[in-house]
């Protein structure tokens, strides 16, 4: 999966850009403030319906402008398609692809596996379990079509349910909806179990290659007690939940664990250490999709140099080159990834107030 062409109308600062992409390393380069991300934004936004920066989707509209529009033609396994996104600025937002309608934003997901790598990226590690409950759903919802649905009627059904514990409803009427509350948060459960599993055996030779002289574990908390049922486990804090008003374990509760040793890895490793740690899992997750369903992910990478020395950058740039992918690689000195590579970018634009340009040499002897 790659994209071959994209546009961009409105969105943060660029007015109106057009370029023709390659499928292997894009180089966006341009001054602070000029419009790198925004160009990475507007990848992601127009694959996931949302920014990867900022919650509230109209920020990303230009200021001056009433909607936003993004087009892409996209090199599909199963040959070309067009997809096309438009945001008004009163929430309204309509998504095409080949010219049909899309009722989910999920089928858009699924369209355009993306992977974001940003300065920020390493808050992964350093934030609640959201982040990383998120990071290994992305993958389970890529890998088993079971995923969505049964992740979905999890969370509604809690809903449901933390609305019958603020009410102080008995047992009885809450064991009601806690049979499917068990059903599908096992399923939920065994498949985000299985992703990690798999994810593991990948992850291990990253992290080798990445920090050789660390052994980071990593394994996966369901989000109740390992030695009891989920069934057992909501009968029995069945007078917490309703102290508290809202269910206190389950598949809400799961978590990614990352260690070296005994310490949490944000304890054991530097920040650059943890930035490479992050990309090692960003890595293995496009690795893995392609191993099983035979689907490339798109890499956004913001700011590579940042916090990273040049070996470790060369180090990076070749891994993310051999998972195969189409990359964006941004920076504001175009030298510091042309120097770490073995061969000129692909592609190479600039970014001058909002305004892309390709350029036709790229910046090597
Ligand atoms: N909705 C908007 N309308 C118009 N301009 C906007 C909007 N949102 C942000 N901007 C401006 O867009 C510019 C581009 O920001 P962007 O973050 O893409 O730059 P950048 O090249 O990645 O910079 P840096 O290297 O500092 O990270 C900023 O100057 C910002 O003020």
């Amino acid at each position: 999966m790659s994209l071959a062409q994209l546009q961009i109308t409105s969105f943060r600062n660029i007015d109106s850009a057009q370029l023709q992409l390659s499928g292997g390393l894009n180089l966006i380069y341009g001054l602070n403030g000029s419009g790198k991300t925004s160009l990475l934004e507007a990848i992601y936004f127009l694959g996931m319906g949302r920014s990867f920066r900022s919650h509230l989707s109209q920020r990303v509209i230009k200021s001056d402008s009433d909607q936003l529009t993004l087009f892409a033609q996209l090199n599909l396994d199963k040959g070309q398609a067009k997809l096309g996104l438009r945001r008004h600025r009163n929430g309204d937002i309509e998504v095409r692809l080949d010219g049909n309608k899309l009722q989910r934003l999920s089928t858009l997901a699924e369209t355009l596996p993306i992977q974001v790598i940003t300065p920020e990226s390493f808050a992964l590690l350093f934030e609640g379990p959201k982040a990383r409950r998120q990071f290994i759903d992305w993958g389970a919802f890529h890998t088993d079509p079971q995923f969505y649905l049964a992740w979905s009627n999890v969370r509604r059904i809690l809903k449901q349910r933390n609305q019958l514990l603020k009410r102080e409803s008995s047992y009885q009427e809450i064991e009601y909806w806690d049979r499917d509350l068990i059903r599908y948060t096992e399923q939920v459960t065994e498949i985000r179990n299985q992703y990690v599993h798999s994810l593991n055996e990948l992850l291990t030779g990253i992290i080798e290659k990445f920090l050789p002289q660390v052994e980071v574990k990593v394994s996966f908390t369901r989000g109740w007690d390992s030695k009891t049922t989920y069934s057992e486990q909501l009968q029995s804090q069945y007078a917490r939940d309703i102290a508290s008003g809202h269910t206190g374990s389950g598949a809400h509760k799961a978590d990614l664990r990352l260690r070296v040793g005994s310490m949490p890895v944000q304890d054991a490793l530097s920040r650059g250490q943890l930035k490479l740690l992050v990309c090692a899992l960003r890595i293995a997750q496009g690795k893995l999709l392609k191993q099983q369903i035979n689907k490339h992910s798109v890499y956004l990478v913001d700011d590579l140099p940042s916090e990273l020395d040049a070996g470790h950058r060369q180090l990076l740039l070749k891994q993310l080159a051999d998972t195969g992918a189409q990359l964006f690689v941004t920076a504001i000195d175009p030298a510091a990834i042309v120097d770490s590579l073995h061969c000129p970018p692909d592609r190479m634009f600039h970014v001058e107030q909002g305004n892309v340009t390709v350029i036709e040499q790229p910046l090597r002897e």
